[in-house]
């Protein structure tokens, strides 16, 4: 799973791919009542990939029927947790049985680079699986501090029927973010992969059947977020929602819910991710690799990228020369190819969106697009963070750079954002960088580092990226799960006083 192959064996897995063609409900393929399709291209060359069913309200009342009678005869939550904990270990070595084939269908449907897909989202995809699967067995309740005549047990029970919409930056593995700790509450599940990237999703929920998730359990509903996000968020029989995404959308969730049985919303949403390097940092290699690995990983598809550079005026053109020198490794082309870093933009509207905003500042690297389709990794210069691409998300490789004379400045400025998803500070002052972790208002700082942490800490936002709970880490169980107390007052039976 972590060896890439030429591109030549990437391309003849891809002619054998069988790609699905159905939803997934009740353990079965599923097609739409209306019997309507919808069709998925290649972002890197336009082709139809495939054909899908273009579900709507009708069929999410489908699936959440089949996610409620699962949920109610307990076919998932009452089995002993080593039993569920053993499934999830089978679902995950049977995704990596077929990682090959699903980085593949991943690159295709998505654009994402063989290269990323294959070594960091199929890896990190079963890494999650069995970190959840292993918690299973391994979380212990509560017995409160209560009075001596009482016994309060504070426990934990699964919240239900669960919705998970899910992006297309990530597709299989952030479904992995959401259904390691859903199943391991013992949730049933009603999904709705984003319309771009549904392919994963659906075969990931095959494999679950046969790593013996029962029927019912796992559901992928496939089409638009109008046709199947919102009934899904105002679903009266759906008790808690996750979702990642926009902002915007995100918005709706919560109108959604108060419109609807209030039910639970969790929102992991965009960010504008301040990276602020001060005039004492030593290696400065390391510190712009980490900066072009931050911004241009993913294409800068991705909600924690590195979107702002906040600098200090004595090291910026030193740091540039060397940011520049690395970014030209990352190379544009053919996300089969696992030579290249770069693919396409997931779709030509968000192309259009992206590249939209190449000509928001004094292009200092790159600059390019390729084919309607791709954007090169590029380095804008802004004069200060009012600018347009200094204050909006433009999930793609576009990084805005802004000069500073003083780390207060730089502060102020990362915190100048109605986000706060990642942040990261480069600075050899130890105090300084503790003083940045501290101040910086971001659900993750990074300290001369870029990253996200890992399946072991939790990840989510501050402000307008986020709330309502925490994915990865034991933090994750908690969106899936609600509080329980059960009190025994020890007086009031007939025993005898003891
Ligand atoms: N935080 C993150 O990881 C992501 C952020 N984004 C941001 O959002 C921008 C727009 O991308 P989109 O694909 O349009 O994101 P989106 O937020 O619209 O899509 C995310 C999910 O929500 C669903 N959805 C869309 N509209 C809905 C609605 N009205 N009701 C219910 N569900 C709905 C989509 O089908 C998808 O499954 C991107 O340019 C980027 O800035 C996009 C994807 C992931
Ligand atoms: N970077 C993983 C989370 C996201 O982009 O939505």
């Amino acid at each position: 799973m972590t060896t890439l192959l030429t591109k030549e064996a990437y391309y003849q897995i891809a002619e054998k791919l069988v790609l699905p063609s159905k939803s997934f409900i009740n353990g079965q393929p599923y097609s739409a009542k209306s019997g309507k399709l919808f069709q998925t291209t290649n972002p890197a060359t336009g082709e139809v990939l495939a054909s899908l069913p273009a579900c709507s309200a009708e069929d999410v009342d489908y699936a959440v029927s089949c996610a409620k009678a699962a949920w109610k005869d307990g076919r998932w939550s009452k089995q002993h947790p080593a039993s569920r904990k053993q499934v999830l270990i089978k679902l995950a070595e049977l995704i990596e049985a077929n990682a090959t084939e699903l980085a593949v269908m991943e690159s295709l449907d998505s654009g994402k680079t063989i290269y990323d897909c294959q070594l960091v989202d199929l890896h990190e995809t079963v890494n999650c699986l069995r970190w959840h699967a292993e918690a299973i067995d391994k979380i212990y309740d509560q017995v409160s501090p209560a009075s001596n005549n009482h016994l309060a047990m504070v426990v934990r029970e699964p919240v239900g029927v669960v919705g998970l919409v899910l992006p297309w930056n990530f597709p299989l593995l952030m479904m992995a973010w959401k259904i390691g700790p859903a199943l391991a509450a013992g949730c049933t599940l009603v999904i709705k992969p984003a319309a771009e990237t549904s392919l994963t999703a659906i075969r990931v929920a095959e494999l679950a059947l046969e790593a013996g998730v029962p029927a019912g359990v796992l559901n992928i509903v496939t089409g638009s977020g109008r046709e199947v996000g919102e009934p899904i968020g105002r679903h009266m029989d759906i008790d808690a929602v996750s979702f990642t995404g926009s902002t915007e959308t995100g918005r709706r969730f919560l109108q959604y819910s108060a419109e609807s049985n209030l039910k639970e919303v969790v929102l992991e949403m965009g960010g504008k991710n301040p990276c602020v390097v001060m005039d004492d940092v030593k290696n400065i290699d390391a510190v712009a690799q980490h900066i072009v690995n931050g911004a241009f990983w993913n294409m800068g598809e991705n909600c924690s990228a590195i979107s702002r550079l906040i600098v200090h005026k004595d090291i910026k053109d030193k740091l540039l020369e060397k940011v520049y020198g690395y970014a030209d490794e990352w190379k544009v082309g053919d996300p089969l190819d696992p030579q290249f870093r770069v693919g396409p933009l997931v779709s030509k509207s968000h192309y259009e969106k992206v590249s939209s905003y190449l000509d928001d500042g004094k292009v200092l690297y790159g600059g390019k697009t390729h084919d309607g389709r791709y954007v090169e990794p590029t380095i804008i210069d802004v004069p200060s963070n009012s600018a347009k691409s200094a204050k909006e998300e433009i999930f793609g490789p576009i990084l805005v750079v802004i000069t500073v004379d003083s780390f207060k400045e730089a502060i102020e400025i990362a915190n100048e954002t109605v986000y706060g998803l990642a942040a990261s500070v480069f600075t050899d002052n130890g105090t300084r960088a503790m003083r940045a972790a501290r101040a910086l208002r971001a659900g993750t700082v990074t300290v001369n580092s870029f990253g996200e942490g890992d399946i072991t800490t939790p990840f989510g936002g501050f402000g307008q990226s986020g709330f309502g709970g925490r994915d990865n880490s034991v933090h994750a169980h908690d969106q899936y799960t609600q509080l329980k107390t059960i009190w025994l007052d020890l007086n009031t039976s007939e025993e005898e006083e003891v």
